[in-house]
């Protein structure tokens, strides 16, 4: 009798088994256990993405593609477009040249590729005089990105924004473009503006000009494909407060001229092109170095304005 008393009580009470032989089981423990049976499949799911799917991914599927599962029309995504948390830091005061953390969300950068992934081209250059060239020493692949898209046009607003009195309220932005390069690609020394402005093809005669430019990192997964600017020279120590993100010189034995930009998805570096006198600057010449391995994605912007003729 003892032993039986001593093994019923060794049983939960509410998991005795009834006088019908059937488990019983207290409302909570139900509860519990329903939950758990509910949750269940939801966490090996989970399990699986973080530790087992990467196993499994198809071998030439892009790297951390999460663009592909991003509404760029999404309500909430527009939304929040309209505020920024973006934080400033100067980089060069002559020639003005400003560093824009988060300038876009990493949500906003996966959301613009999305617009552009299916327009991507080889890139060319506008040359002075009109018309485009493709040239051997832009080998990355461009993208125009449509400004009628309400996401484009809510960054453009906050690139005009930022502008402030450095664009006139009708002045317009010439339309944005995604640029990509793989492995190798790159766009050598250049300048963003015109030697000379250039003529309106419109017919009313007008002269414009990239008075300044953006360029926003929008996809960062390699190594190497750093923004250089040999010309814009930081003292040594002052680059500290920039985190590793611009560093002095470029790494491949130059002499350590100017300054390099490290792709980081969201952040921009923006710089003036030309002057109050109309004339550019040409020490923002820069180049995209080539990219060793993986994947950069950045995107142009670039406002316009209009300027008298110039002396010959
Ligand atoms: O890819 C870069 O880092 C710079 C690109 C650039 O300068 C341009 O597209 O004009
Ligand atoms: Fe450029």
């Amino acid at each position: 009798m003892a032993k039986l008393i001593q093994s019923q009580s060794a049983v939960p009470p509410s998991r005795k088994a009834s006088n019908t032989g059937k488990l019983e089981l207290s409302t909570a423990q139900f509860l519990s256990f329903s939950f758990t049976l509910l949750t269940l499949p939801l966490l090996l799911q989970t399990l699986y993405t973080i530790y087992f799917s990467p196993y499994f991914a198809p071998l030439h599927a892009p790297q951390n593609d999460s663009s592909t599962s991003i509404n760029p029309s999404s309500p909430s995504l527009l939304t929040a477009c309209r505020a920024h948390t973006y934080t400033t830091q100067i980089v060069s005061l002559d020639p003005l040249m400003i560093y824009i953390n988060n300038f876009t969300s990493g949500a906003e950068a996966e959301a613009l590729i999305k617009l552009g992934a299916d327009d991507f081209e080889d890139s060319f250059i506008s040359r002075s005089g009109g018309g485009n060239q493709k040239v051997s020493g832009r080998t990355s692949q461009s993208a125009p990105l449509a400004v009628e898209e309400p996401l484009v046009a809510c960054i453009v607003d906050r690139a005009r924004a930022f502008l402030g009195t450095m664009l006139h309220a009708h002045e317009p932005f010439s339309t944005p473009q995604l640029v990509r390069y793989f492995q190798t690609q790159r766009y050598d020394l250049h300048t963003d503006f015109w030697p000379r402005h250039q003529r309106l093809s419109d017919g009313s005669g007008r002269l414009f000009n990239r008075p300044a430019s953006f360029f926003v990192f929008l996809r960062d997964n390699c190594t190497a494909g750093e923004t250089w600017f040999p010309g814009v020279s930081i003292e040594d120590g002052k680059e500290v407060g920039l985190g590793g993100r611009v560093r002095r010189g470029k790494d491949d034995g130059d002499d350590g001229k100017g300054v390099t930009f490290k792709p980081v998805k969201g952040s921009a570096v923006f710089w003036v092109n030309i002057g109050e006198d109309g004339v550019g600057d040409r020490r923002v010449v820069h180049a995209g170095l080539p990219v060793g391995e993986g994947e950069k994605i950045g995107m142009n912007i670039w406002p316009r304005k209009f300027y008298a003729a110039q002396d010959d």
